[in-house]
């Protein structure tokens, strides 16, 4: 077994599905642990990955960790195998932690986002000089390239990362509710307004890969007297600008706390 992912709620399954559609991994080489054992079946059997026990683990080359961090603690015991190189996408759990509880230094910390699903996850990878020297951190970096773009990170940067890339996405998705709310609020029908949300948050990405920065756009939309500057002046006074800061913060804060409660 090249692969056993420990864990294979949203992120994990992302993962799965990018790896074997992209044939970086077999289907047959991967093997699947997870509490839901209803789901775990089902998904093995609609991908020809297998199911696996915590007995199987041994036979692992390597192991991705995809459990909330919560649940880290309390099973490491049957994770912690010889001769097994880690990844973790546990927010928060420092490399130090990853040693310390799996007793190897084979660990490579990654954190990526639920774009991975459609391929277009940011991933932040780092990891000890031993991973390396196993290939455990070039083989983190194949897996995570399969579903979107993959960047090398000192992990110092890892919780801001994770405030702003890895829950990105939620705040993307309250940003697009909004705007259907407020085109439901002037008279659009609910399925028109959030299938236009969605789809201007998807070209209005494309647009900005395009500037050099952000306020670029803006200016280009915003005439002069005209509709946008008068909704613009409605975002800067209610702050918006300083709620996403403080979002991204909050976040960042909070993957702090999430890595302090596994110190102990
Ligand atoms: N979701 C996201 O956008 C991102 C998540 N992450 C990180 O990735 C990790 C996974 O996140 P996500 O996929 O969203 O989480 P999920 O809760 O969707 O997946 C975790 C899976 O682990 C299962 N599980 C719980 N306990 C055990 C156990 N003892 N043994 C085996 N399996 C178990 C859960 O089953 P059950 O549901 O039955 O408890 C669930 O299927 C987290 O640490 C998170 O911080 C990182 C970046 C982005
Ligand atoms: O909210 C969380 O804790 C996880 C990590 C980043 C995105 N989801």
């Amino acid at each position: 077994m090249k692969l056993a992912i420990v864990g294979v709620g949203k992120l994990g399954l992302a993962l799965l599905e990018g790896v074997t559609a992209r044939g970086v991994l077999q289907p047959a080489d991967i093997g699947l642990l997870d509490a839901n054992t209803a789901r775990v079946q089902d998904l093995a059997a609609r991908t020809g990955a297998r199911v696996i026990q915590e007995s199987d683990l041994g036979s692992a080359q390597r192991v991705l960790v995809s459990l909330q961090p919560r649940v880290f603690p309390d099973v490491t015991e049957w994770l912690a195998q010889e001769n097994t190189g880690y990844v973790s996408t546990m927010a928060g759990v420092s490399v130090n932690t990853l040693v310390r509880r799996l007793g190897t230094r084979r660990v490579v910390r990654v954190m990526p986002n639920l774009a991975a699903t459609i391929g277009h996850s940011q991933t932040a990878i780092t990891g000890p000089r031993e991973a390396q020297e196993a290939g455990d951190l070039a083989f983190a970096h194949e897996l995570f390239g399969a579903v979107g773009d993959v960047y090398d990170l000192p992990e110092h940067l890892f919780n801001a990362f994770t405030g702003m890339s890895a829950s990105g996405p939620g705040y993307a998705a309250v940003l697009a509710e909004g705007l259907a709310d407020g085109g439901v609020r002037m008279g659009l029908p609910r399925p028109l307004a959030n299938e236009l949300a969605a789809k201007l948050l998807v070209a209005s990405g494309e647009l900005l890969q395009r500037r050099a920065h952000p306020g670029i756009l803006k200016d280009e939309v915003a005439s002069p007297g005209g509709t946008t500057i008068a909704g613009l002046e409605v975002l800067e006074t209610a702050g918006v600008r300083g709620a996403l800061i403080r979002a991204v913060a909050a976040a960042t804060r909070r993957g702090a706390e999430l890595g302090k409660d596994q110190e102990d």
